[in-house]
């Protein structure tokens, strides 16, 4: 079992990361919570292919509940938050209870924000079971949930006790999540890292096709590159805004098909296309590098036309963006392979011609 620390100003704590390491949560646990209230949010297709293995792992003595949420992005509402609070309150946990969010970015941006606003404030544990969670959401505490208006914009930062992140939780996951979870891991190359970018240019097919080998080596890098990235600015105060890299239009396409249709990571990658096509146009990125970047995004098969797009609508969406400063749009950029810059946008007719490239069918 492998241990990445994130250590931030007022708490660290580790990222336990391997590969059948499922049977020692349980001493995991142990090491971080003392207390006798414990409480799983999960959903049931986590439940039914993994419960066991957590279940296993808990305290034979620790009153223990497990509340199961929608599987779908609308489990990041206010109906579904509103429902957990009531069950909580009624079955008497307490302050000290701890949550354990057992599932993907979903389970654990919401049940993060319970445990972050519950009493206002219960110790969280987060075991991500997509490799999306592992690679990115669980770590670094941004938890919350969706405004019918735009993605994740009610949250809280909620640092959790422990990650614990096992590899072998993904070999029941379908092809689509991996792609979306690729899609994050391809984010921290082009903005940040080119020797993962390189790495990905070779060893994409197999991860595509779950090879432990290389999926775990993905989980650590990424772990690694968004740990030292929090570990600067915690709070997103400048740093921490590349980790939304392909995100400011990515989020705009979520909330224009309801958060139904277009999964997070797809989401991400046809943002990043947008960005990769903003950044050639204005000048900021040359085009071997684009077309570069460009061929590793087109690796990864998405089900989206372009068909039907309103372009206008989704530039107004993203004036709804959290990185909105007096009113100006910032986008991440990259200026060439790994190496990104931060870009306030002047004139949104760009953001308009930088969407085209998702109607163009490149
Ligand atoms: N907080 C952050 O920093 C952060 C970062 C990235 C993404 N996110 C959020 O994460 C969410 C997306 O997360 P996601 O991609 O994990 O989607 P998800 O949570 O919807 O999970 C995807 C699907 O995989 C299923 N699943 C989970 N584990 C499984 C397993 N081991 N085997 C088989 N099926 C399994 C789920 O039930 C679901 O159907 C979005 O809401 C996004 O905004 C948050
Ligand atoms: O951890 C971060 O910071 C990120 O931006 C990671 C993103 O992959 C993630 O989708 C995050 O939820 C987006 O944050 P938001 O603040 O733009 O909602
Ligand atoms: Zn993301």
């Amino acid at each position: 079992m492998e241990k990445i620390d994130v250590k931030l100003a007022h708490t660290s704590y580790p990222i336990f990361v391997g590969n059948g390491i499922w049977r020692r949560f349980g001493e995991a646990l142990n090491q971080f919570y003392g207390g006798r209230q414990i409480v799983v949010i999960t959903n049931e297709r986590v439940w039914r292919l993994h419960g066991d293995k957590l279940e296993s792992q808990l305290p034979k003595q620790a009153e223990k509940a497990v509340l199961f949420v929608p599987d779908s992005e609308q489990a990041k509402s206010f109906e579904e938050l509103q429902r957990l609070y009531t069950e909580l309150l009624s079955r008497r946990f307490e302050r000290g209870a701890l949550i354990i969010g057992f599932g993907g970015g979903v389970v654990g941006d919401l049940a993060g924000f319970v445990a972050a606003t519950f009493l206002r404030g219960v110790p969280f544990v987060q075991y991500p079971t997509t490799l999306l969670a592992q690679v990115d959401s669980s770590i670094g505490g941004k938890v919350g949930i969706n405004h019918p208006l735009g993605k994740n914009l009610i949250g809280a930062f909620k640092q959790p006790l422990f990650v614990f992140s096992d590899a072998q939780l993904l070999q029941t996951l379908p092809d689509e999540e991996i792609r979306c979870g690729l899609g994050e891991v391809i984010k921290y190359g082009l903005s940040l890292d080119k020797a993962l970018f390189e790495y990905l240019e070779k060893k994409l097919p197999a991860a595509l096709n779950k090879d432990v080998a290389v999926l775990s080596y993905l989980i650590n890098e990424s772990a690694r590159i968004k740990a030292d990235i929090v570990m600067q600015d915690e709070k997103e105060s400048n740093l921490r805004m590349v980790l939304n890299f392909g995100h400011t239009f990515g989020h705009a396409l979520e909330a224009d098909f309801k958060f139904a249709s277009l999964k997070h990571g797809e989401a991400v990658i046809l943002g990043m296309k947008c960005a990769l096509q903003f950044a050639v146009q204005n000048g900021i990125l040359q085009r071997e590098d684009f077309e570069r970047g460009l061929r590793l995004l087109n690796q990864v098969p998405i089900a989206f036309d372009g068909k039907g797009l309103d372009l206008q609508r989704l530039v107004q969406r993203m004036t709804l963006d959290k990185k909105v400063k007096d009113g100006k749009i910032r986008l991440v950029l990259i200026k060439e392979i790994g190496r990104h810059l931060f870009y306030q946008v002047e004139d949104q007719r760009l953001l308009k011609q930088a969407f085209e490239i998702l109607t163009e069918g490149k």
